[in-house]
């Protein structure tokens, strides 16, 4: 007989087992019920796990994120992968979310292979006060002279190589910040600085649009290993930032020990701080930050104007018309004429409208799930404000297709677009910093163009008008004829190019 005894069955693991199944299909009913009831904003059809995220092809999105407006509306939701991102297609859902639910709108998204842009807190308010400080409307008042230089030197290497126009811009913009940030010379500037932040800006347009790499929508993707392409690239991105955050600053510093640094913002705030090691890192991020974000925007719209002039000769006319009156041709346009050329505000205001250099601003995060319109936005949603679409609303008297500085001129508001001044900067506590230091530029540099060249097609009358489609739109590289109106303008030209102190 068999000794082994037959054990009666315990219970409990068939217990556990009911247990666990009953909690897994209460565990199930809830989500999906759940997501049955959470209505979501929106958006183009979806494929089963990665939902309509795809959709979203980042380099150039604004046009068909636009066209999305007609089918969809204000709000577009994309969504699948773990990830979710919202696009706001007018003023009023972005004044609604980032200006009235500012505390859960104005976090950024991190761009895992270009910048840092810093997220909404206690560092970001402390760099934000030195901005705003530095670069208020009373403080940028001391950079006219500068700014007015620039426009001098720009219009001088212009004339001596017209061919290389292109440069020259982008030269006088990054300058333009370089000075006012570090305080460094022209010279010093060309010489040590440009090249590298160039290259760093491009790999930052190229990589800053929300999805650009898809590592920024599938976050688990950040901690595959370093020898994965996008890994190498955001290594390589992080220490290229870093180079150019760093090195200007510890220029200002060796200078300021030898006691040869020249007035600036960095010099300023180290001067003016007890500067531990906090404060030191404060000041060095929030300089590199104005560097980073300052020249490219700057020189994008000045090209867009050069762009704009050879394809509207009738528009360049009325404005040299408008200059030669009221700033006469004894001497070159002041930043102080501003307010009495308002045709040329018109233009510059048309010129933002008709190409925004940020065609989707920058991008927001939302830090807690929230409620708008009816439709649940969920924390951590990448909110995207697309300007274009503001920009290309029809609107006022003039078709949005058109290139009309007429349309700003008309008597009655209500016959105008909405004014690029409140949306080209961004909004509300996340605003440009830079917005009247670079109204200023943007204005100087047009002007002064504007009075002492004639621009226009090239000989064979071929122009190219296509744009780069990274975070900022700027054209690409086209031919043009520049030349100065007269042999009293070069002389001009020259004359005030010698007398600057930059
Ligand atoms: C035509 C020129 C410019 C345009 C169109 C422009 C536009 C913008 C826009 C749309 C934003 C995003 C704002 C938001 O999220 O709501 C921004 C941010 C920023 N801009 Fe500008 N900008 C220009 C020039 C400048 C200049 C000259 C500087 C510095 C000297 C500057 C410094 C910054 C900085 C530091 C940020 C980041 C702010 C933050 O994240 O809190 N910008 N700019």
């Amino acid at each position: 007989m068999s000794i082994i005894a037959q054990s009666t069955p315990d219970p409990m693991p068939a217990l556990y087992l009911l247990g666990a199944v009953l909690c897994a299909v209460a565990i199930v009913y809830r989500l999906a019920t759940s997501r049955l009831s959470t209505r979501y904003p929106p958006g183009p059809p979806g494929k089963p796990l990665v939902g309509n995220i795809l959709d979203v092809e980042p380099q150039g999105a604004w046009t068909k994120l636009t066209k999305y407006k007609e089918i969809y509306g204000d709000l577009v939701y994309f969504h699948g992968l773990g990830n979710s991102i919202l696009v706001l297609n007018s003023l009023e859902a972005i004044t609604d979310l980032f200006e009235k639910k500012a505390s859960t709108y104005s976090d950024r998204p991190w761009f895992t292979v270009s910048m840092p842009l810093l997220p909404y807190g206690a560092e970001w308010r402390t760099q934000r006060k030195l901005a705003h400080a530095a670069l208020s409307p009373s403080a940028v008042r001391k950079y006219h002279i500068v700014q007015e230089d620039l426009a001098a030197l720009l219009c001088k290497e212009i004339m001596d190589t017209p061919n290389d126009f292109f440069v020259h811009v982008r030269m006088a913009a990054e300058r333009l910040v370089l000075i006012v940030t570090y305080g460094l010379s022209v010279n010093t500037a060309d010489s040590q600085y440009i090249s590298h932040a160039d290259a760093t800006m491009h790999m930052i347009t190229k990589n800053t649009v929300p999805g650009a790499f898809l590592c920024d929508l599938l976050p688990w993707m950040k901690h595959l290993p370093s020898w994965v392409p996008f890994q190498r690239e955001a290594t390589r991105g992080r220490g290229m930032i870093d180079t150019l955050v760093t090195m200007p600053f510890e220029h200002v510093k060796r200078d300021m020990d030898a006691g040869i640094a020249q007035p600036s913002l960095t010099r300023e705030l180290l001067e003016s701080a007890d500067c531990d090691a906090n404060t030191l890192h404060h000041i060095k991020w929030m300089a590199g930050s104005l560097y980073g974000a300052g020249g490219e925007t700057t020189y994008s719209t000045v090209l867009n104007c050069i762009l704009a002039m050879v394809l509207h000769p009738d528009k360049l006319k009325k404005a040299q018309d408008e200059l030669d009156r009221v700033v006469g041709t004894a001497r070159m346009p002041l930043i102080s004429d501003k307010a009495d050329l308002p045709y040329v505000n018109a233009l510059i205001k048309e010129i933002m409208r008709w190409r925004p250099v940020l065609p989707l601003g920058l991008a927001r995060c939302s830090n807690a799930e929230d409620v708008y319109r009816g439709y649940t936005i969920p924390k951590g949603t990448i909110v995207i404000p697309n300007v274009w679409s503001i920009a290309f609303e029809p609107r006022g008297l003039y078709s949005p297709d058109l290139f009309e500085p007429e349309r700003w001129l008309v008597s009655d508001k209500e016959d105008m677009p909405l004014d690029p001044a409140d949306w080209t900067f961004g909004f509300a506590r996340r605003i440009c910093p830079g917005k009247h230091l670079a109204e200023n530029s943007v204005f100087i540099f047009i002007s002064t163009l504007l009075a002492m060249f004639d621009i226009s097609p090239p000989k064979d009358g071929q122009v190219r008008v296509e744009f780069e489609k990274g975070m900022v739109s700027y054209p690409l590289p086209f031919e043009c004829t520049l030349g100065p109106r007269s042999e009293a303008k070069a002389a001009q030209i020259r004359e005030r190019a010698a007398q600057t102190t930059v």
